[in-house]
């Protein structure tokens, strides 16, 4: 491809990412249709305020936080980081892109992750 191929214009026309006006990629928000037709995929999650939400119940602390040190590797490999809620033995985990304000396609893969864990 040519230089030209990758110009902000060219790479706008992806539509799973937006272009912010210096080139830079972002990830679209999903519209309400499009995050309902994934969910099924994503066991145990669900929408609520608007941010797929999942909780999680271990044996203890430990087994928790070792839970959570997994989600902290992974979301700083795909840099996109889940709000974490964590008392004792739970786990509550709230996945929205703060740049889009909404659900992008990187909750998504990062829930996919998390439910791998
Ligand atoms: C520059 C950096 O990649 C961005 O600020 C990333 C970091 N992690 C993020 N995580 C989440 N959940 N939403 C974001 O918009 C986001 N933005």
């Amino acid at each position: 491809a040519s230089a030209h191929s990758f110009a902000p214009s060219r790479l706008s026309q992806n539509p799973n990412f937006l272009a912010k006006a210096d080139g830079e990629l972002i990830p679209r928000k999903l519209s309400d249709a499009e995050i309902k037709q994934v969910l099924p995929q994503l066991t145990g999650w669900s929408v609520v305020h608007g941010k797929l939400h999942r909780s999680f119940k271990f044996a203890d602390f430990i087994q928790a936080f070792g839970f959570l040190t997994k989600v902290a590797i992974a979301a700083e490999k795909l840099g996109h980081h889940p709000e974490i809620y964590n008392v004792y033995n739970l786990v509550t985990l709230d996945l929205t892109t703060h740049d889009v304000g909404g659900i992008s396609r990187l909750d998504i893969e990062l829930a996919k992750q998390i439910n791998g864990f």
